[in-house]
């Protein structure tokens, strides 16, 4: 893995980038040069974008900058970021309400006043600003913000101007992205070095903007050193997604060795959601997919999804599916996946019981979940023999694990306790889906569109999971891998149907259109299998 691909995927806590930092020192690194690398670097890439946009960021001779300058080497980096670019002709202004300062911070401080940068004691002379830096804390921050900073801070958010944060917005924890009393709201955030972890915790996210990682060298092995081979939390990127796609298929393959997945979904109230869970099924490319729904939708969805068996099914009075009636010399050890749950209702309670006793690797959402939990969630995944993979929101997962951390705050703590307890691999939903395995590791889908919070965006993924699963089971690639995949594939297809439709355009079934689009872009642009 080179350089590039593996930085993109590391995720660090405040302490492992201290640790990190420590071995970079101790090896000679002078910390005043490593600040002055880092600054111009950030100095170089705010002068670009400054220049690459200049709808959001005028040219006029009066283009002002604010700079905020904290107490520690975060105000240090946003010091050395303000005397370059007052070399390079911007005009800048600096806050910085700390009498107490780290020495080289002080130096720096002491430096720009020497050639003309003038120190103010209010914000309020900063309101004429058209862009702001927040170099107030990075990775330092370890209480509350309190006056007068918090107050200052308020004020720059009332302004709305875009705002640049070093590292990650002053106020936000490094590992939760918890708002520490108050945080500044960026519009863009240049974290250096590794990814924070808490720039991907969903409670974090409003105030971070588009964040974009800068690289000063870190040698890979003080990473290693720091955080061992295998990373124990990861970044989902493209390369590793694509890797476990089942991609290019042998020449010489029939439609039982593509997969054979199960889906037993839908109920009279709720057939939509077992028609999305199809359609994101058929997406996968899985070789062979068959249906259970009951008998009552069997017509609409032969009609929807002609290639796929669908199997009618007895059904209570409610119009659940009341048993899994699957066709003669048929048992559920014959299908490579099968996933369960989307608009069964909870009256389908007696066929979770079946499911969870096959040896299939099975994946179980939204009503499948509900029902688990109702069964009572550990206890009855420490029968499972198969891999099992659980897909809650938020809601759902606190319903599976009422005892432990709320998945609305530290959502890593969370869906790892979940891993670990209930031996399964957990996707967490949300703006930025965490996954993880029972053994500790974690993916997170950096990237993704809200356009996905809508009714039935779920049931897709479902789908899809189910499908990728079902092609994977003869290859050896880990189930907690593929449903990383999954999660990307799935957050791509929003993005891309996004951009050409904006985000009210992406209703469930549109997004199952776009899952194909995706790999037209990056399967085709990023391979030269398909070359000659
Ligand atoms: N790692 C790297 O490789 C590199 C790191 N670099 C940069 O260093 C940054 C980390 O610097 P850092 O460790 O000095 O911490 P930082 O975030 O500036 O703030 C801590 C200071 O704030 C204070 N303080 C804390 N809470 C407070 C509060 N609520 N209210 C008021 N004060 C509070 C605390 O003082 P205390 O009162 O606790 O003594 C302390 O002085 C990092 O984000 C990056 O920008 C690059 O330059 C080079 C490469
Ligand atoms: N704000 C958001 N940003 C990105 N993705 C989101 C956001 N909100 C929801 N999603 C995604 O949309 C999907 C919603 O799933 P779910 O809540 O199960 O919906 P449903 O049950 O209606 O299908 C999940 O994949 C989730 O990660
Ligand atoms: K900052």
């Amino acid at each position: 893995m080179g350089r590039q691909e593996l930085i993109s995927q590391v995720v660090v806590t405040a302490q492992q980038m201290r640790d990190i930092e420590n071995r970079i020192f101790a090896g000679g690194m002078p910390v005043a040069a490593l600040m002055e690398k880092v600054a111009g670097l950030i100095a170089d890439r705010i002068q670009t974008k400054l220049a690459e946009d200049t709808t959001y960021f005028p040219h006029s001779p009066s283009f002002r900058i604010g700079i905020l300058v904290g107490p520690g080497h975060n105000g240090g980096d946003a010091l050395v970021v303000a005397r370059e670019l007052y070399f390079r002709g911007y005009e800048v202004g600096i806050y910085c309400p700390f009498s107490k300062r780290k020495e080289l911070t002080s130096q720096h401080l002491q430096y720009a006043q020497s050639i003309g940068i003038i120190c103010y004691e209010s914000i309020e002379l900063l309101a004429d600003c058209h862009l702001f830096i927040d170099g107030l804390f990075g990775f330092g921050l370890e209480r509350a913000i309190s006056d007068p900073i918090a107050t200052a801070i308020n004020q720059l958010n009332e302004w709305h101007k875009p705002v640049i944060a070093i590292d990650l917005p002053s106020g936000l924890h490094t590992d939760t992205g918890e708002v520490l009393g108050t945080a500044v709201r960026a519009t863009h955030t240049l974290c250096l070095g590794l990814w924070k972890l808490g720039l991907l915790q969903d409670q974090a996210l409003d105030c971070v903007g588009k964040a974009e990682l800068i690289d000063f060298d870190i040698p890979l092995a003080d990473i290693h050193a720091i955080l061992g081979k295998s990373l124990g939390i990861k970044r989902i990127v493209k390369t590793t997604a694509l890797s476990t796609l089942p991609l290019p298929r042998p020449p010489v393959t029939h439609k039982y060795k593509e997969g054979h997945l199960l889906l037993i979904c839908g109920s009279r109230r709720y057939s939509g959601g077992a028609l999305l869970t199809g359609l994101g099924g058929r997406a996968s490319g899985v070789g062979m997919l068959s249906i259970a729904v009951p008998e009552s939708l069997k017509s609409i969805m032969v009609a929807q999804l002609p290639e796929a068996l669908i199997i009618g099914c007895p059904e209570t009075e409610s119009g659940a599916i009341a048993q899994l009636q699957l066709p003669e010399n048929t048992d559920l050890s014959k299908f490579n996946a099968i996933a369960c749950g989307p608009g069964l209702t909870r009256d389908a309670n007696p066929i979770l019981q079946q499911v969870l006793e096959s040896t299939v690797p099975l994946v179980l959402d939204a009503d499948g979940l509900n029902i688990l939990a109702d069964m009572g969630t550990i206890p009855t995944l420490q029968k499972r023999q198969a891999p099992t993979v659980l897909t809650p929101h938020a809601g759902e997962f606190k319903r599976l694990f009422p005892d432990l951390s709320d998945a609305n705050q530290d959502r890593v703590k969370a869906v790892r306790e979940a891993a670990a307890q209930s031996h399964a691999v957990v996707l967490l939903k949300g703006a930025r889906t965490a996954i993880a395995n029972p053994q500790g590791t974690v993916w997170l889908n950096p990237e993704s569109t809200p356009a996905l919070a809508r009714g039935g965006s779920g049931d897709v993924l479902t789908g899809l999971l189910g499908g990728l699963l079902a092609q994977a089971s003869s290859k050896n690639i880990p189930v907690e891998d593929i449903t990383a995949t999954a999660a990307w594939w799935h957050a791509q297809a929003g993005i891309l149907a996004a951009q050409e439709r904006t985000e009210l355009g992406v209703d469930a079934h549109t997004l199952t259109q776009y899952l194909i689009q995706v790999l037209l872009l990056e399967v085709i642009s990023t391979s030269d299998k398909y070359s000659f």
